[in-house]
């Protein structure tokens, strides 16, 4: 069988440069063309430049033009970009792996009404220690169901834009629908002044910005007596990077659908 060819969106920022290098050194996979946004510095240069490797593919700034030239695109940009790479994706009958955080409801519907057509993989983290710490965070809900609170804490580097993270909240969806919870109904955002006392039904959302935290999530349930903590800790993006190829390869041969890491991973 061929092997796959991907486009990588968002090519110069910090998930970009990991996902060419995650792609370059994969089976089965091959770089089709890496693409940026016009005006970022890196258009023109070689999409391997940043991990030492010579790839003969230039960072280009037509995104039409470089999904035209893949078979999957890999988008870890904005919102914005990750919605207008998705229309073009869709209507060149591209498939789509998707790990932008921050989008709103309208977004997420677009993905859901895109993946009718092309196939996606949207999650808001491709590595495989998180999505494992989601499936033990279903067993942790159902056993401390009573009389635990709930409290989200993550903490990543200054550079971060959206806040919680997508994990902290896919976190906080979990533990809710575990509870029979809604999460919309029951999330506190942090807490200033005279809040009053914690309301038992509440789950709670702590964020952490600074330096160059790649990324930590805990997922804390206080009870009277006893504190369990479940941590995840990402000390580098690759595992983001190697999560997102192993997504390219489960869309290899769909025709459509919305999956997730789950999915992918065989967790479901
Ligand atoms: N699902 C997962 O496993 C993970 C998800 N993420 C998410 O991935 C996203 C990117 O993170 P990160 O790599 O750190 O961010 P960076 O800011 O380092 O990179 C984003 C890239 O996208 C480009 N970009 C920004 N806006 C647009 C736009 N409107 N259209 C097209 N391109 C655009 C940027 O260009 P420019 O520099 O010119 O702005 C930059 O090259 C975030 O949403 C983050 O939360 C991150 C890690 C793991
Ligand atoms: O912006 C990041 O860096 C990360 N974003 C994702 C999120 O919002 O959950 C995943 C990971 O935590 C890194």
């Amino acid at each position: 069988m061929a092997d796959i060819r991907v486009a990588i969106a968002g090519a110069s920022g910090r998930m970009g440069r990991m996902l060419i290098e995650a792609v370059l050194g994969a089976e089965g996979v091959v770089l089709g063309s890496a693409f940026d946004r016009p005006g970022t510095p890196f258009i023109g240069r070689d999409a391997g430049e940043m991990a030492g490797v010579v790839t003969g593919v230039a960072i280009g700034d037509d995104a039409r033009v470089a999904i035209a030239a893949a078979d999957c695109v890999i988008d870890f940009t904005r919102p914005e970009g990750t919605l207008q790479h998705l229309a073009l994706a869709r209507g060149l009958g591209k498939a789509m792996v998707i790990g932008t955080t921050g989008l709103d409801a309208q977004g997420k519907a677009a993905i859901a009404e895109a993946a009718r057509d092309v196939p996606v993989v949207f999650a808001p983290n491709m590595a495989v220690g998180v999505n494992a710490v989601f499936k033990l965070l279903e067993v942790a809900a159902r056993i401390l169901s009573e009389g635990y609170d709930v409290e989200v804490i993550e903490a990543h580097h200054r550079f971060k834009v959206d806040a919680p993270s997508g994990t902290a909240l896919r976190m906080g969806e979990v533990v809710a629908r575990e509870l029979g919870r809604d999460l919309d109904a029951c999330a506190i955002y942090g807490r200033e002044g005279h809040t009053g006392e914690r309301k038992a039904e509440t789950i709670g959302f702590s964020t952490i910005r600074g330096g160059d935290v790649v990324g930590d999530h805990t997922v804390l349930f206080a009870g009277i007596g006893e504190r369990i903590e479940i941590t995840h800790k990402s000390g580098s993006r690759m595992p983001y990077a190697l999560g997102s190829v192993r997504a390219v390869k489960f869309l290899q041969g769909r025709e459509n659908g919305l999956f997730d890491m789950q999915d992918v991973l065989g967790l479901r």
